[in-house]
C-alpha cells in the first residue's frame, strides 16, 4: 500500500508544481489525492474511473436480480450485495476522513511553524530526499504527535453511535433497551479535568510519551477513532496515508496559512471547513 500511496502524493506534488500558484485550497487536493488512493487500493483503479464504478454499481443494483443478492459465497455467509456494501463503506469511509484529517493538519502547521520546521527536520533526518518508506514511517514520531494532537482538536469523525442492548445503569442514570446513543468526541478531547487548562491550544508536545500514557486512567479521553470492538478498520491505514502525504509536502514545500482563509469548522457527517483552507506554498 505504501507504494501506491507515495505515487498518488507524488502526482498531487506534480500537479502543484505545473499549476505554478502558490496558494491552494488544501481540502479540494486532498479529497481528489485520497479517493486517487483508496480507487486503487479498493478496485485497481483511479479516481475517475472509482466515481465511475459507483455510478455503475447503482445501475448494477437496480438490475440485480433479488436472486443474484441472495447467493451466498461459501464459508463466508456474504452475499454479492454484502460485498458491494463493503466496497461503498470503505471508498466513502477512506477517503473523506483522511482527507479532512489532512486539511486540520496542514492548517495548523501553516500556523504553527515552528511545529512544521520540527516536522521537516525529522522527515529529513528519517528519509532524507527519498521517497517514505514502510520502515521508515514508524520512526516520525514528532509527526505521530502532531497528527494525534490535529485528531483531538479537530475529530474528522466527531461522534460515533451506540444502540443499548439491555437495562444498563450509568451512574444515576438508567439506559433502556433499543435507546440510541450519540458519542460525541469533542467534550472528551477538550475536557480541561483530563488534558488541562490549555485543552484548546495546539500542544502536539502532550503525546510525546505516546497516546497511552495521556489516556491511561479514562480510555475515553481520545477517541479520534472510536473504541472497543467497533473501532475504525481503517485507523493504521489513515495514520499512514497521513504521515506519507506531509512527509512528502514537507520535503517540498514551506507553507503558511492565507490571510484568504476564513475559520468555519462545521459538523456535516464529518468535522469539515465549510470554505475550503487555503495555504500559501513555497517551493525549497
Ligand atoms: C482519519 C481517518 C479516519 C477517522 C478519523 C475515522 C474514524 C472512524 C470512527 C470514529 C469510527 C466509528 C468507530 C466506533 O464506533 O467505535 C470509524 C469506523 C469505521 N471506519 Fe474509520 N476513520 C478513518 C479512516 C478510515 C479508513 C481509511 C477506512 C477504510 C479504509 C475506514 C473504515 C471504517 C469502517 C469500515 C468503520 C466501521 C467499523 C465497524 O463498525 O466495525 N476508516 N471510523
Amino acid at each position: 500500500m505504501v507504494p501506491t500511496m507515495v505515487e498518488s502524493v507524488d502526482m498531487m506534488l506534480k500537479r502543484w508544481k505545473d499549476a505554478g500558484t502558490k496558494e491552494k485550497d488544501v481540502h479540494e487536493e486532498f479529497l481528489t489525492m485520497t479517493s486517487e488512493v483508496i480507487s486503487k487500493i479498493v478496485f485497481g483503479s483511479n479516481y475517475e474511473e472509482g466515481k465511475q464504478i459507483f455510478q455503475k454499481q447503482g445501475a448494477l443494483i437496480g438490475l440485480a436480480a433479488k436472486q443474484l443478492s441472495k447467493i451466498r459465497l461459501p464459508g463466508f455467509g456474504l452475499s454479492i450485495q454484502d460485498i458491494i456494501d463493503e466496497c461503498r463503506t470503505f471508498y466513502i469511509a477512506g477517503h473523506g476522513t483522511i482527507s479532512i484529517l489532512l486539511t486540520w493538519a496542514t492548517l495548523l502547521l501553516g500556523i504553527h511553524t515552528e511545529w512544521q520546521e520540527k516536522a521537516r527536520e525529522e522527515v529529513q533526518q528519517v528519509f532524507g530526499n527519498q521517497n517514505p518508506s514502510s520502515e521508515g514511517i514508524p520512526r516520525l514520531k514528532k509527526m505521530s504527535m502532531i497528527i494525534n494532537e490535529t485528531l483531538r482538536l479537530y475529530p474528522p469523525g466527531i461522534s460515533t453511535t451506540r444502540k443499548v442492548q439491555k437495562e444498563t445503569h450509568v451512574g444515576d442514570l438508567v439506559l433502556p433497551p433499543n435507546l440510541n446513543l450519540q458519542i460525541p468526541a469533542l467534550p472528551f478531547h477538550q475536557d480541561r479535568g483530563t488534558w488541562g487548562e490549555d485543552a484548546h491550544l495546539f500542544k502536539p508536545e502532550r503525546f510525546s510519551e505516546g497516546v497511552a500514557n495521556v489516556v491511561n486512567s479514562n480510555p475515553g479521553a481520545f477517541l479520534p477513532f472510536g473504541y472497543g470492538p467497533r473501532i475504525c478498520v481503517g485507523n493504521n491505514f489513515a495514520i499512514n496515508e497521513s504521515k506519507i502525504t506531509l512527509s512528502m509536502i514537507l520535503q517540498h514545500y514551506r507553507f503558511t496559512l492565507s490571510p484568504n482563509y476564513v475559520h468555519a469548522p462545521y459538523q456535516h457527517i464529518t468535522l469539515r471547513p465549510k470554505s475550503g483552507v487555503q495555504i500559501i506554498f513555497q517551493a525549497l
